[in-house]
């Protein structure tokens, strides 16, 4: 069938540009809520991390880590097409979060301090 022949039907059927924006932002919001997901179980890793750092006084800054960390972002970011900008001031970001979440557990600020790590399946239901 070509342009010429569509029928009525076929043109109540096509999605219409709102319905395609409703569907493209329901797989933003959950790639959205993955990312938070993500950052959240990010957190609370370095939180782990910063309870082990303190136990054994190794210092919460590691510039050694936070170039490999940069650096392979980068290498992502080159290999898929991201701007190497945005990612190395997101991981400016996610890094500078990390250590203010340690910083606050080795100061002592207490179990409150870390993000709540994600639920494991072991845990008891609440
Ligand atoms: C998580 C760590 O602590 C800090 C946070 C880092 C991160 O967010 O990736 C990297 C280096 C650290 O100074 C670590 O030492 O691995």
């Amino acid at each position: 069938m070509n342009d010429r022949h569509i029928s009525a039907a076929d043109t109540t059927t096509a999605p219409t540009p709102e319905t395609q924006l409703d569907a493209l932002r329901s797989e933003l919001d959950r790639v959205d809520r993955a990312l938070l997901d993500d950052i959240r179980d990010r957190l609370a890793l370095c939180a782990r991390v910063a309870e082990l750092k303190q136990r054994h006084d190794i210092a919460v800054l590691q510039p050694g880590r936070m170039q490999v960390v940069h650096r392979r972002a980068q290498d992502y970011a080159h290999r898929n097409g991201l701007s190497g900008d945005f990612v190395e001031e997101l991981f400016t970001l996610l890094i500078g979060e990390a250590c203010r979440v340690e910083n606050d557990i080795v100061a002592g600020a207490g179990a409150d301090a870390g993000p709540r790590r994600a639920a494991r399946s072991g845990d008891p239901q609440i």
